[in-house]
């Protein structure tokens, strides 16, 4: 008899370093038991302590790499990362309108470091036209205040965005998420219809490089085996907070999360 092999494809920017990305995606697929896949938009020069460098694939080469996938694999979930610019986004777009896998988008704007990591004009851009094909989209705090145009402070202000997010931008569902904030590291998702809240006592660390990664990773993982998107998310949330309390002090800036610590006691929830 036949088993389905759980398949998820990531589609994103590169961390040579290891620990955001495209990188930090396919070790949180592997922990999570679902086969990783990825295609790179561009190539980035970084490390703990910042951007050095990127290189943006050719189109031709993105397109390539779609086809790829599409001709040969299955895809049971997708998530999208760093996307640099319009016309990347625009043939991203193009190749999700005909997936029908559930569309996980971070939508990534700058690096932990400050560095940006898309073009201003592109912003539009994934409001427009990416937003309203995704299950559900993750921003931090600085990423939902660039989509909605307005200044998040509070905690009733995240839930409004998340609301205004589905509601007035046409994402699936909203998960806007509190590592930004003071205090418990709270995250509120918006499914449409109801606002629910996860939260975790906050890990005193600089070492968070590639969390919202991680975190995205995780969902789109969980919803590659056919898990149901709040339990997604919840079960995602469990997992990015062990991987941050169990992090790692590598390089000179801020260091990555720990995801082989957090196989052992994220299975043990389970
Ligand atoms: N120091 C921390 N302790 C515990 N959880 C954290 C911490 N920093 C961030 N988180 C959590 O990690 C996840 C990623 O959030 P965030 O840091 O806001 O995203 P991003 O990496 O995109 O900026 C969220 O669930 C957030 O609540
Ligand atoms: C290629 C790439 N994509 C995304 C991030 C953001 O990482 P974080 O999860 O720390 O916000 C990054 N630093 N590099």
């Amino acid at each position: 008899m036949s088993r389905r092999i759980p398949c998820s494809l990531t589609i994103a920017g590169t961390d040579p370093s290891g620990g955001a990305g495209i990188q930090a995606d396919l070790k949180t697929f592997q922990e999570l038991k679902s086969y990783g896949m990825s295609v790179i938009t561009s190539v980035v020069a970084q490390n703990t302590t910042g951007v050095q460098d990127i290189h943006h694939l050719p189109i031709g080469m993105l397109e390539a790499q779609l086809d790829s996938i599409r001709s040969d694999m299955p895809v049971h979930a997708v998530k999208t990362g760093m996307i640099a610019n319009r016309e990347m986004m625009k043939r991203i777009g193009e190749w999700l309108k005909d997936e029908s896998s559930p569309y996980v988008m971070d939508p990534v704007m700058v690096a932990q470091s400050g560095d940006p990591l898309i073009q201003p004009e592109a912003r539009q851009f994934l409001r427009e036209n990416l937003l309203p094909l995704t299950a559900i989209v993750t921003p931090n705090i600085p990423e939902a205040e660039d989509i909605i145009g307005e200044k998040i402070t509070t905690l009733e202000d995240m839930k409004l965005a998340a609301e205004s997010i589905v509601k007035s931008f046409g994402a699936g569902a909203a998960l806007i998420k509190g590592g930004h904030m003071e205090g418990e590291a709270i995250d509120y998702l918006f499914d449409g219809t109801t606002m629910h809240v996860f939260s975790s006592d906050r890990v005193e660390t600089k070492n968070t490089h590639g969390t919202g990664c991680t975190y995205s990773a995780a969902i789109t993982a969980y919803l590659s085996q056919g898990v149901p998107l709040v339990d997604a998310v919840e079960k995602a949330k469990n997992y990015v907070t062990a991987a941050i309390r169990h992090s790692f002090s590598l390089g000179k800036g801020s260091g990555p999360t720990n995801h082989w610590a957090t196989r052992e006691e994220v299975f043990h929830y389970e």
